[in-house]
């Protein structure tokens, strides 16, 4: 493109020669004498070449992964995206976040006056469809930057070294157009741990990768957004600090998200009056950006084959039907059952790790992530290398609250308890064998002995576990009013952050000092 402009500006150039020669020509009494007699024929041929090399070049396709050629030709997906946060529905902590990375590419040269460098790379990660890509078209659009997008399985070919080549040109042209985002999503098709011993394309494809993030600095604004569902398979040399050093999870909405992002998926479509985007939002508890995208999408297409005008309720029923049976996941009935088991554990969960102050709980949630049905996110454990004998305990009282608060409420217990139990017997064992905090004694204890004895350490185990459990129980018990306001709450927004939290907490009496 450039190169057809620098033609174009000659070309001109050539005109105008052209034209003061027939000036000179026709008027030579006042003849500006700009060149003499032997340059004219130079002129004209100069002026000649370059108007048939300018109507004859065509703009020559850069050398670029395919998938950024492909990127441009669908037009709509120019370099400079027009999406913006606005497009962007739910994910308020995130976009919060990002606005400290969009500042940077805004105010670069504060930042460089500063001497602070820009941060390279974010990793989004996360289940599929909750808006990754999306998100960093948004950063684009927010900062009128150029979007790159490539996808990780494209840089993987059957031949060495073009991968490496394709990570090469990307960069290239990401630095010529800065500032500009690089998206790379599915990073782990090239991004996952390298085999030590074979030098293989994935392999080399990552190291170029690796290179050109350590290479470029403070004088580009470029930043690498990579996304993947399997943040856990990565090298680790990938998330190293100056690479990829952000984090960010990008999980399922919870209620509240999930009806904006349906009101943003119907915003342009004609809803029948009787349509509560709530009461939708409420039954798809579970489910994605893009398969709520993707609901809105089949009941429009639900309501043309039914000939009506206005999309109704059965329309987005069938609809939700028709997503739900193409991921097979449980009937939504059971899955409201499980709703409420999960909602109490989580909150036994929540409710004893804040009375014992084991780890600063962020956020419960009951919207599924992975294999958990919900979680209690907890702050980063700050850099601790010490931890007291009565923090591991509260830990694994923490741990087991969950079940406890199922016992206490259903008086029945669950499978949902599999990871906690995991995690408990854990620190328990180190307790037992390498902290020697039991009556054993004072020793580490090795491998060989263990084996050997068993039983003798099983029981000390399981005194740690049993004693811990009834001090939840007992935590639980005596706080029932609480441990059910947490969960209704829950039940309602699907998710708490930790100041909602403590509203709920500031409701009740202080709850006793169980800490030590
Ligand atoms: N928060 C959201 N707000 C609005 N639309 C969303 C949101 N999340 C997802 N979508 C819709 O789902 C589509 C797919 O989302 P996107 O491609 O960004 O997901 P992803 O996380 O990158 O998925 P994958 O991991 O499969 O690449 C988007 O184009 C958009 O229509
Ligand atoms: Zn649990």
């Amino acid at each position: 493109m450039k190169k057809k402009k620098i033609l174009f500006l000659f070309l001109i150039l050539g005109l105008m020669s052209s034209a003061i020669l027939m000036y000179d020509k026709y008027f030579p009494s006042q003849s500006l004498a700009v060149f003499r007699t032997g340059d004219r024929i130079t002129v004209w041929v100069i002026t000649i070449i370059l108007f048939i090399y300018y109507i004859t070049t065509e703009t020559k396709p850069q050398l670029v992964p395919s998938v950024l050629s492909s990127e441009k030709e669908t037009g709509r997906d120019k370099d400079k995206p027009d999406v913006s946060f606005k497009d962007v529905a739910g994910l308020e902590e995130i976009k919060e976040e990002l606005q400290e990375t969009i500042d940077f590419i805004n105010n670069s040269y504060k930042y460089r006056r500063m001497g602070a460098k820009i941060p390279k790379g974010i990793l989004f990660y996360g289940p599929p469809g909750t808006g990754k890509t999306l998100l960093a078209k948004a950063v684009a659009g927010e900062t009128n930057s150029t979007f790159l997008y490539a996808s990780g399985s494209e840089f993987v070919e059957k031949y060495v070294g073009v991968g490496a080549k394709r990570v090469r040109t990307l960069f290239e042209k990401a630095k010529k157009e800065a500032p500009s985002i690089i998206f790379i999503d599915e990073i782990d098709a090239i991004g996952t741990k390298r085999n030590l011993e074979s030098n293989n394309e994935k392999d080399q494809t990552l190291n170029q990768l690796l290179v050109e993030m350590d290479g470029f600095n403070t004088n580009e604004t470029v930043i690498v957004i990579g996304a993947t569902n399997r943040i856990d398979l990565l090298d680790e040399a990938l998330l190293r600090p100056g690479r990829f050093d952000r984090h960010i999870f990008v999980g399922n909405p919870n209620v509240r998200a999930r009806e904006q992002i349906l009101e943003v998926h119907t915003k342009n479509k004609p809803l029948d009056k009787s349509i509560d985007i709530q009461d939708i939002a409420k039954k798809t508890h579970g489910l994605s950006g893009a398969q709520l995208a993707n609901i809105a999408n089949e009941a429009a297409i639900i309501t043309v084959r039914n000939n009506k005008n206005f999309i109704g309720i059965e329309e987005f029923n069938a609809a939700i039907e028709r997503v739900l049976a193409g991921l097979e996941v449980k009937n939504p009935t059971v899955l409201h059952k499980e709703k409420k088991t999960v909602a109490i554990h989580e909150a036994g969960h929540a409710l004893v790790s804040k009375v014992l102050e084991t780890d600063m709980v962020q956020k419960v949630s009951i919207v599924p992530r992975g294999q958990a049905l919900g979680y209690v996110l907890k702050f980063p454990d700050e850099e601790r290398y010490l931890l007291t004998q009565t923090e591991l305990l509260n830990k694994i009282t923490g741990l087991l609250a969950g079940r406890a608060a199922e016992e206490l409420v259903f008086k029945e217990i669950t499978t949902g308890a599999k990871d906690d139990l995991n995690k408990a017997t854990d620190i328990a064992r180190e307790m037992v064998c390498s902290y020697g905090m039991t009556p054993l004694g004072q020793i580490a204890v090795e491998d060989h002995y263990i084996s050997q004895n068993f039983n003798l350490i099983r029981v000390e185990i399981k005194k740690i576990i049993d004693d811990c459990y009834k001090k939840a129980y007992t935590i639980l018990d005596e706080n029932e009013k609480l441990l059910h306001d947490i969960s209704n709450t829950l039940l309602e927004q699907e998710t708490l952050t930790s100041d909602e939290l403590d509203e709920i907490f500031k409701k009740y009496e202080k709850p006793l000092d169980y800490a030590t």
